[in-house]
């Protein structure tokens, strides 16, 4: 017997499967089923963002499961919110599946949205459509509680560059499967079969794959930055150098990043297995990587940093450079610098 497919079940029993599935959230009033959703918003400033994943573009169905799918689907969106400094609270999932779709490939889907929410968050609506390929429109909403949003421009010159999250291991599991490699089991990473250099290759290979298909954000780490003092913050989705620069220029700074060696050893070193043996270069993947949706912040020399974040870098003011340029160890990197979808 073939899997069921979503043809086999059609619209209303489809959603009466995914229902059960996704987090109910707890500011939810009124969840999915009915025409729109009600969710509380203690604040009444309500922080809302959306991000589409697209099929052969943001995921390959051969490379992601419906879990990782919902689950990357979630965390970009949330990252959002948590950027601006805001308590992630709900989230709408807008759908586009092919009619040959598996019954279990969107089951997945609301599992992994489920596994990719904190606490608290619900999923509490959307919208279902068939299509040639599959794509998934979130829109999350937050709740700032108070806070004023961090913006991306509130940067100034003296202020110390700090980051939450892993950088570059998203973008090393994606060079992983797209040179065709197997990805270890478990077992090859921890059991006793490989040597130890095999051992430590796997479990960097599954690291990155992992970073790849269901990243991790400092969720906690966006209102703990804006209850410290930033001063300008971003979720960190097209690249580190990019997003550094978006961040510069709305700032009308200049931002430098301390020698990849010191902001990023702990990266470097975990990716080091797989840049060996793709004959890659992890520092790349940690500058112009995407898709790690850690949190890039400034803040005042004095701050304390939050819990999570590191320093990474300092700000500068325009004058050797121009408003918007970000450097490392001193000098304006050469090589890629992020991801652009119009422009590769
Ligand atoms: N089609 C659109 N219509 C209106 N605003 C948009 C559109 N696409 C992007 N934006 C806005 O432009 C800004 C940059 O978008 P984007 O680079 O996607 O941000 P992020 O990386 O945080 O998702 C955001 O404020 C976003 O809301
Ligand atoms: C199959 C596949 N090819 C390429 C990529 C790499 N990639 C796709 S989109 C993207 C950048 C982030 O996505 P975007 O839609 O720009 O999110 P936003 O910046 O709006 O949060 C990257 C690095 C991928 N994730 N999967
Ligand atoms: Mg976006
Ligand atoms: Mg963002
Ligand atoms: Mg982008």
């Amino acid at each position: 017997m073939p899997a069921p497919t979503i043809a086999d079940l059609g619209e209303d029993a489809l959603l009466t499967r995914l229902f059960p599935l996704l987090p109910a959230g707890s500011g939810t009033l009124l969840g999915p089923g009915d025409d729109a959703a009600v969710v509380r918003a203690p604040d009444a400033r309500v922080v809302v963002t959306t991000d589409v994943l697209v099929e052969d573009r943001h995921f390959r169905l051969d490379w992601s499961s419906g879990e990782d799918v919902g689950w990357r689907a979630a965390v970009q969106n949330l990252a959002d919110v948590a950027a601006m400094g805001a308590v992630p609270t709900s989230l709408v999932v807008a759908l586009v599946v092919p009619a040959t779709t598996p019954v279990a490939w969107v089951e997945g889907l609301g599992r992994g949205l489920a596994g990719g929410c904190p606490e608290g968050v619900g999923v509490v609506g959307g919208d279902l459509s068939g299509g040639e390929h599959v794509a998934v429109a979130v829109t999350a909403l937050g709740d700032l509680a108070g806070r004023a949003p961090v913006r991306r421009s509130g940067a100034r010159p003296g202020d110390v560059v700090a980051h939450a999250g892993v950088r570059g291991h998203s973008a090393a599991g994606y060079a992983w499967l797209a040179a065709g490699r197997p990805v270890p089991d478990a077992e090859t990473a921890d059991g006793e079969g490989a040597d130890a250099e095999g051992r430590a290759l796997a479990r960097a290979v599954r690291l990155a794959v992992r970073g790849y298909r269901r990243p991790v954000s400092p969720l906690v780490g966006g209102p703990a930055a804006a209850d410290a003092g930033a001063t300008a913050m971003l979720d960190v989705s097209d690249g580190l150098l990019r997003d550094a620069g978006r961040l510069a220029r709305a700032s009308g700074v200049v931002v430098h990043l301390d020698p990849p060696a010191d902001a990023f050893g702990e990266d470097l070193a975990a990716l080091a297995p797989v840049a060996r043996a793709l004959g890659a270069d992890a520092e790349a993947w940690v500058l112009a990587g995407g898709e790690d949706h850690g949190l890039l912040a400034t803040f005042p020399a004095d701050a304390s940093l939050p819990a999570g974040f590191r320093r990474i870098g300092v700000v500068g003011a325009p004058g050797e450079w121009t408003a918007g340029t970000v450097t490392v160890a001193g000098r304006v990197p050469s090589g890629p610098v992020g991801w652009d979808h119009f422009r590769g």
